[in-house]
């Protein structure tokens, strides 16, 4: 993954310096060379009730806030202590039958244990001889290297639920050494299922006294009381008022278009094709078919795009994620169909329980069909750099997936854009090919949405707009639309999913050869099994706004108009919510 982003002054607490939190010399270098000076307020809130005080801490900070060196750094630091005073400990572990570990860090995804990985390696960049760490869920190595590994009794472990309780059942791994246990995105674990995997790991732990215990999430609520009972002693909550890390509430503009279902890939097209969002865009989708058939629609026009869903081999996603995050591509259309555990109020309002049902068995066997990889997941934590939009071009099924897939941008203090593209009722399902069966309830998710990000202090606005100046370009949209049949689609995954998993093979071997290099592999090759018209490529003058006619070089960046102000005589422009000077990725359109 590219240099992590500096986290704008907005987040960080200018009260006090990393020296200031009495961490080991080796960490404060490193965390130097990566000009991290300063903490986060929810490292700085969180560091010194974990070292001095030794408490467990349940912390809920904004995304992109600095939760993961928040936990992180007390880990390594406590490992460190931990050798100076008993520095045969190492000796000793190895005639040990069991092996075991000091710190163990429990991600819901793939993903994360790969981010997590990362930081820590860079973290101990200098004390990487005092602090060995194995990530279980590693899709750079193979099963037989971290068995491996393990028998070494490695410092630090991070997994998901379910590889540790696996290796827990396997009798050769213990967890009698263990002093710290953190379990990030504590709320995504439940809705997992992973809720019987931590059941059975805490019959594993040792006794409360010696364990120190960190649960964190962005989002937190009620379904937690059952794990802060089961894992931690009076813990210290942080619930960071988001007062101080909002206090720039313009970094996240926030924007919803009322469209209807086919409409929604004309705009796509119109966007996307015309440049009109500066920078990389993250779109999300509700399903795998969803993604395949927009990335084939798109490319109808020329308009490249590259694909991530759970159906993908992991280290291929991984490094989509990190060639995305060194600008390779600049559009990435993630599937994100985690069914989350919905708030109450959701469930009261759920009140067509049979559609409701109907839609669960649909989702449940579309579930079965395909072979995806339950650790999966890039709406929650994914550390994305510099995403300048996120398009959930399906809204997601609650308003907490929301604030995860809107928290893939305008992370550490930086500025961003998210647009959510929702079906009015009355337009639901009256365009088949085009349609989402989630779409359904979008107006009432849409409600619960504003709400929720009211109460957060945040505004999200309506970006209303001539929809008869996207006229001209329908015609071209419904011939390249109808181009994507089903079979298309089909094809599409089949041929995507047979290129991957011969990528990932070679990125294995690469990885196992070359271990430090990441092998240039595209993963944004156009997949054309849709007949690709060619004459759709190209956008011909007599459709361009006239600003952009003249120059047609000019065409990057055609900016959007402000809220009910005119384009040139006659020309109804596009009216955005109170321009947001700072983040409006949306330009005018004239
Ligand atoms: N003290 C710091 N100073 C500067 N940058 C920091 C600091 N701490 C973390 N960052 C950077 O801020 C970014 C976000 O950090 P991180 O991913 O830990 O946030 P998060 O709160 O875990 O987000 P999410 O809720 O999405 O998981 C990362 O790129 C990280 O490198």
């Amino acid at each position: 993954m590219s240099k992590p982003q500096n986290i704008n002054d907005a987040y960080l607490d200018q009260s006090i310096t990393f020296e200031g939190l009495k961490l080991d010399q080796r960490l404060i270098q490193a965390l130097k060379e990566q000009g991290f000076i300063n903490p986060t307020v929810v490292q700085s809130s969180s560091i010194p009730l974990a070292l001095e005080q030794k408490k467990d801490i349940i912390a809920r900070a904004s995304t992109g806030s600095g939760k993961t060196l928040a936990y992180m750094l007390p880990v390594l630091q406590t490992i460190l202590e931990f050798k100076k005073i008993n520095p045969t400990y190492k000796a000793e572990k190895a005639q040990d039958a069991l092996s075991s570990s000091i710190g163990i860090i429990l991600v819901p995804t793939r993903e994360l244990s790969e981010q997590a990985d990362k930081v820590l390696s860079k973290i101990t960049t200098h004390c990487s001889q005092d602090i060995k760490a194995v990530n279980l869920s590693s899709s750079k190595l193979s099963e037989a290297v971290i068995n491996s590994l393990l028998i070494e009794s490695p410092d630090v472990l991070i997994a998901t639920p379910a590889k540790l309780s696996q290796i827990l059942t396997s009798k050769f791994f213990s967890l009698e050494d263990l002093k710290f246990l953190v379990i990030d995105e504590v709320d995504l674990i439940l809705t997992f299922g992973y809720k019987d995997d931590l059941w059975k790991i805490s019959e594993y732990l040792p006794l409360k006294k010696n364990l120190q215990t960190f649960l964190m999430s962005a989002t937190l609520n009620d379904d937690i009381q059952e794990l802060k009972e089961k894992f931690c002693k009076s813990p210290a909550i942080l619930k960071l008022n988001d007062d101080v890390i909002n206090k720039d509430k313009s970094k996240l503009a926030q924007y919803y278009i009322s469209v209807s279902e086919f409409d929604k890939f004309l705009l796509c097209y119109v966007i996307f094709k015309l440049n009109l969002i500066k920078g990389k865009t993250l779109i999300f989708v509700n399903n795998i078919d969803r993604g395949y058939r927009l990335k084939l629609v798109l490319e109808q026009f020329g308009v490249k795009s590259c694909i991530l869903n759970s159906e993908l081999p992991a280290n291929s996603r991984q490094h989509i994620v990190d060639e995305f995050n060194k600008n390779v591509y600049n559009l990435l259309i993630a599937t994100d169909d985690t069914e989350y555990i919905k708030e109450e109020d959701e469930l009261e309002d759920e009140n067509d329980i049979d559609n409701e049902s109907e839609e669960k068995q649909e989702n449940k066997s579309q579930k079965k069909k395909s072979v995806s990889d339950k650790e999966y997941g890039v709406s929650r934590g994914v550390d994305f750099q510099n995403v300048s939009c996120v398009l959930n071009f399906d809204l997601p099924t609650t308003a907490k997936s929301y604030v995860h897939r809107v928290g893939r941008t305008a992370r550490s203090g930086k500025s961003g854009t998210a647009i959510s593209f929702v079906v009015p009722k009355k337009e639901f399902g009256k365009h088949r090919p085009s349609s989402c069966d989630t779409c359904k309830k979008d107006e009432k998710i849409l409600n619960r949405i504003i709400k929720q990000q009211t109460k957060l202090g945040f505004d999200i606005k309506p970006y209303s707009f001539d929809i008869k100046q996207m006229e001209g370009f329908r015609y071209r949209m419904e011939d390249g639309f109808r181009a994507v049949t089903q079979v298309a689609i089909r094809e599409a995954r089949v041929k995507e999913l047979k290129q991957e998993l011969l990528a990932s093979d070679k990125l294995k071997r690469h990885f196992e050869e070359n271990p430090q290099e990441l092998q240039k592999l595209r993963h944004d090759k156009e997949l054309h099994p849709a007949r690709v018209q060619q004459h759709l490529k190209r956008v011909p003058d007599y459709l361009l706004p006239e600003s952009a006619r003249k120059n047609v070089k000019k065409i990057g960046f055609v900016p959007f108009h402000k809220n009910g102000s005119k384009g040139r005589a006659g020309k109804k422009a596009f009216k955005g919510g109170k321009k947001n000077k700072k983040s409006d990725a949306l330009k005018n359109f004239k």
